[in-house]
């Protein structure tokens, strides 16, 4: 069989890209495109424009904005028309007097100067300007812009808003994304939120095939951001596509190239679609795009210690890109998958098209009237080149932002990555309004591109996704791998439930969790019953303490890595054993079990600092007592025997009586690492006076107490001479200023507030409303929405988000959960969902008053105070903010 070679040459797609660009320049540019593209290209027009979508057009408070703009006013890019720069100018030195008056005219401004990126929602605005975009030719695919989606409610607004615009005579595609429309969204419980996704997205994919029926097609496109959603959206389209009914419906699915992930997605598609087609289905479409936003993709890589999800050069992307479409672009596999080719890159296009001719499919099917590939690009971004393009491949397919003009700032995240791509000499936009005047610029365009295309000859293979941690594989082997003392310390990454293979393993482990016997051997064996036990372990632990002293450091170094591996080697253990005892969630649980092996191996390299100071002896403490909290039941115990352990001494450990088994799981790994039992020792005393011993005992050179402040006042009345480190109660606040993402601050203070139910020192148990901040609607909008939206439950179900609290609600909380105080009322009021007190759903308590009680009491629970404050002084009274570390201080004065 002879192979034909259809890669199209280089000369060819070049010559056919100088045609464009011939071309384009008959177009009239839009000014307004015109004058963004020349700010950009100002050093400071990056961040002016950022600065100005940012901190301008997006505080509710004119006067944040005002200040704003004052400073913005400071670097106004000199290559803005000179009227432009004088009316900045003195914009600027006006808006801090006259915020009311200067921001809303400047804001009207920027608008009209992006305004052809984004399109008004006022419905009698909408449908003009859609008339007016179509008699072009174009079909615009339109995409409903909102407020984030902290909640149900925001979600059911976003999935009404595209139903509305579906609906219209004059609308036939719109894009939506799972995340858009339910709120919750939790990798762990994937099933469930494939299942809610599709409950949720059916009726608009029904309203379209209702459509087709009466022969006037609507398509949908589903959206994907986050590598997170990747497997959930495919999931969610094909689920939602086999329904019955639904068979017939052709709609779009988008792939990103910069994912190695995204050939094994198409193919996967590919096979899914062709049954589809063979039991005379419709064909499906997929937009391949090559990124969405690779800044978001790179902060979650850091954040997490996951390798990026994304390729880390933009040639290997664009590479991907033509592997994705190359292998796509036969008749065969396009009778199945439409191709929709989305970006403005000039060379990838050219490239495509005279693919497309090649391989003979360029002409529409005549059993659908569709062409088998689809161009598509950016509304209002290059028009000229669009226009050009359009000619010879015909109509495009404009990706069309909406928003409402009251929300305009939500189209502040849209507007910055356009933006940016404009901006970034990477991009191909950068060099878009010059290209066709600038040789050197195209050279560079052409370079690139046969860079990227001789990366495709090199390989066609399906790449590997760069995530592919498994938890299940490494808890067979992690044991034995312990790092090596000395190499420096590096933390330990949380499981990736993007990936399948660590959902399964959760779901196993939540499965075992409700049943679990872990532990119970253990705790039973260290039941201490009489004074003379308890001095028994304390003596053997001082014996064992000599000899683990004498140690050189490097050899505890390296029992505590292997403490390390061992932990990691038990994650599944540890974590099916905090749902059972603590009630944790596994999204909470494994973080902890990371910062446990965290602390194994940052006080191993510790341990080898104690040699290093030259001419100091170090003398350690012999007996160290730790008595942590039941709240933290594996890091905080780990974290104090380990640290002592580190030091040279022994450790005696007594859990907190509500989690011991999690305390008992913890120690047995450290007792496989090598930790010799008496060194390290687990007793569970049966006495209150045991319990006196336990920290009284002059044997006890030391004790770590992580606590409540009371406890650490009665251990030191027990003896006063008692060496005793203290981690106590904690009133934790977040203060939100008027220049605050509103959106952002509603997700981090429902996060803070609920995660654990409260259960942590470091909760936001007060929420400290600065100004305006008080009265903003949107604010508490969001954040009941964010509250009442959390799904409360068992740890055993893997959807849960907020777990029981440790025991029935007593005293202090109770009264916290069920009772207001003078001028408060509930914003959000708790409810008590079982008989036996411990499953409460979030409660909100606003109008809290300085030196009530909800302002200075620790509950403990699932209650958030709101307050408000006048100014920063008042929520940060100027004494205690003279505490804070000096930048600290010039953080906050940067706030107001
Ligand atoms: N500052 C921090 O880092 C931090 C971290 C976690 C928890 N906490 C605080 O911990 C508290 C919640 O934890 P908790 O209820 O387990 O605290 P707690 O003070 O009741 O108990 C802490 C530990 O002390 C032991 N203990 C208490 N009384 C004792 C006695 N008479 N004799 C011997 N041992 C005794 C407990 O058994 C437990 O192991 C909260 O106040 C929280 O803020 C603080
Ligand atoms: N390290 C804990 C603080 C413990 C407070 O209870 C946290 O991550 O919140």
């Amino acid at each position: 069989m002879t192979v034909v070679d259809t890669t199209p040459r280089t000369e060819e797609v070049a010559a056919l890209v100088q045609r464009w660009l011939k071309e384009s320049e008959t177009h009239p540019v839009e000014p307004a495109a015109q004058r963004l593209s020349e700010v950009l290209k100002d050093p400071n027009g990056l961040d002016f424009t950022v600065g100005f979508v940012d901190g301008v057009m997006r505080p509710e408070d004119l006067r944040v904005a005002g200040r704003k703009l004052a400073d913005l006013a400071e670097i106004t890019p000199t290559l803005l028309p000179g009227y432009l720069r004088a009316a900045i100018k003195t914009g600027g030195f006006w808006a801090p007097k006259l915020p009311g008056v200067v921001v809303p005219i400047s804001r009207r401004v920027l608008r009209a100067m992006v305004g052809h990126l984004v399109l008004d929602a006022t419905p009698s605005k909408l449908g003009p300007a859609i008339a007016k975009l179509r008699k072009s030719g174009n079909r615009l695919n339109l995409n409903l812009l909102g407020e984030a989606v902290l909640g149900e409610r925001e979600a059911g607004r976003r999935l009404k808003g595209t139903y509305d615009f579906l609906a219209r005579d004059d609308v036939d595609y719109v894009s939506i994304k799972v995340s858009s429309v339910v709120s919750q969204l939790s990798m762990w419980s994937f099933d469930e939120a494939v299942a809610d996704v599709v409950e949720k997205l059916t009726p608009l994919y029904e309203l379209a095939a209702a459509a087709e029926a009466k022969g006037k097609a609507k398509f949908i496109n589903l959206d994907m951001e986050e590598y997170r959603d990747l497997d959930l959206t495919i999931a969610a389209f094909t689920s939602i596509l086999d329904q019955p009914g639904l068979e017939n419906l052709e709609a779009g699915i988008v792939l990103q190239a910069y994912l190695p992930d995204a050939l094994g997605a198409m193919q996967h598609l590919q096979q899914w679609a062709a049954a589809r087609r063979a039991k005379g289905g419709a064909p499906i479409k997929v937009r391949v795009v090559k990124g969405a936003n690779l800044a978001m993709e790179e902060v979650d890589a850091k954040i997490h210690d996951w390798p990026l999800a994304t390729y880390s050069t933009k040639q290997d992307s664009d590479t991907n890109y033509k592997r994705v479409l190359d292998w796509a672009m036969t008749p065969e596999r396009l009778d199945a998958v439409r191709i929709g080719v989305a970006g403005h890159n000039l060379f990838d296009i050219a490239y495509t098209w005279l693919l497309a001719k090649a391989r003979g499919v360029t002409d529409p099917s005549t059993s659908s009237g569709q062409a088998p590939v689809e161009y598509e690009m950016l509304l209002g971004m290059a028009t000229g080149q669009a226009e050009a393009v359009r000619k010879d491949v015909g109509r495009l397919l404009l990706y069309t932002p909406v928003v409402n003009p009251a929300e305009f700032d939500v189209a502040i995240a849209y507007l910055v990555r356009r933006l940016e791509e404009n901006a970034s000499p990477e991009n191909f936009m950068s060099a878009v309004f010059e290209l066709a005047s600038n040789p050197a610029l195209l050279t560079r365009e052409r370079e690139r591109f046969e860079r990227s295309l001789a990366g495709l000859e090199a390989d066609r293979g399906v790449p590997a996704p760069h995530r592919v941690q498994n938890r299940a594989e490494e808890a067979e082997s992690a044991g034995s791998q312990s790092p090596s003392t000395g190499t420096g310390f590096h933390n330990q990454a949380d499981t990736d439930p993007a990936l399948a293979a660590n959902r399964a393993w959760g779901r196993e482990i939540l499965r075992r969790s409700v049943s679990t016997t872990l532990g119970e051997g253990a705790i039973a064996a260290a039941r201490v019953e009489s004074p003379a036990q308890l001095d028994d372990v304390f003596a053997a632990a001082s014996a064992a303490a000599e000899k683990w002293a004498a140690l050189p450091a490097a050899d505890r170094a390296a029992v505590l890595h292997r403490a390390g591996a061992e932990l990691a080697a038990r994650r599944g253990q540890l974590i099916e054993i905090m749902a059972h005892e603590a009630g944790k969630t596994i999204a909470e649980a494994d973080p902890e079990v990371s910062e446990a092996i965290d602390f194994a191996h940052y006080y191993a390299e510790r341990a080898l600092d104690l040699e290093k100071i030259p001419g100091a002896e170090f003398v350690p403490s012999k007996v160290t007592v730790v008595t942590p909290p039941w709240n933290f039941p594996v890091a905080i115990p780990a974290g104090g025997v380990l640290a002592a352990l580190a030091s040279g001494s022994a450790a005696v450990i007594k859990p907190a009586k509500l989690t011991q088994r999690c305390g008992a799981v913890m120690v047995e790994a450290l007792w496989a690492a090598g930790v010799p039992r008496d060194l390290l020792a687990l007793v569970d005393l049966g006495s209150r006076e045991l319990g006196t011993q336990l920290v009284s005992s002059p044997i006890v050179d030391r004790v770590i107490l992580t606590g409540a402040y009371e406890t650490a006042q009665l251990f030191r009345s027990f003896r006063s001479d008692l060496p005793l480190l203290a981690e106590t109660s904690g009133k934790n606040a977040i203060i939100v200023t008027p220049s605050a993402d509103l959106d952002l601050a509603a997700a981090d203070v429902a996060r803070s507030a609920f995660g654990h139910a409260g259960q942590k020192c470091s909760a936001a148990s007060l929420a400290i409303l600065v100004g305006s901040v008080a009265d903003s609607k949107r604010f508490e909008r969001q954040l009941v929405d964010a509250v009442t939206s959390m799904r409360v439950g068992l740890p055993s179900d893997p959807a849960t988000q907020m777990g029981p609290i440790i025991e029935p609600a007593n005293g202090k909380l109770l009264k916290a959960l069920t009772t207001l105080e003078r001028g408060e009322r509930w914003l959000v009021e708790p409810k008590k969902l079982d008989d036996e007190g411990r499953q409460w759903t979030p409660g909100v308590k606003t109008g809290v008053a300085p030196g009530s009680t909800t302002h200075m009491t620790e509950f403990f629970g699932p209650v958030l105070g709101v307050m408000r404050a006048k100014d920063l002084d008042e929520a940060i009274p100027p004494a205690e903010r003279r505490r804070l570390r000096p930048n600290r201080r010039a953080a906050l004065a940067r706030l107001r």
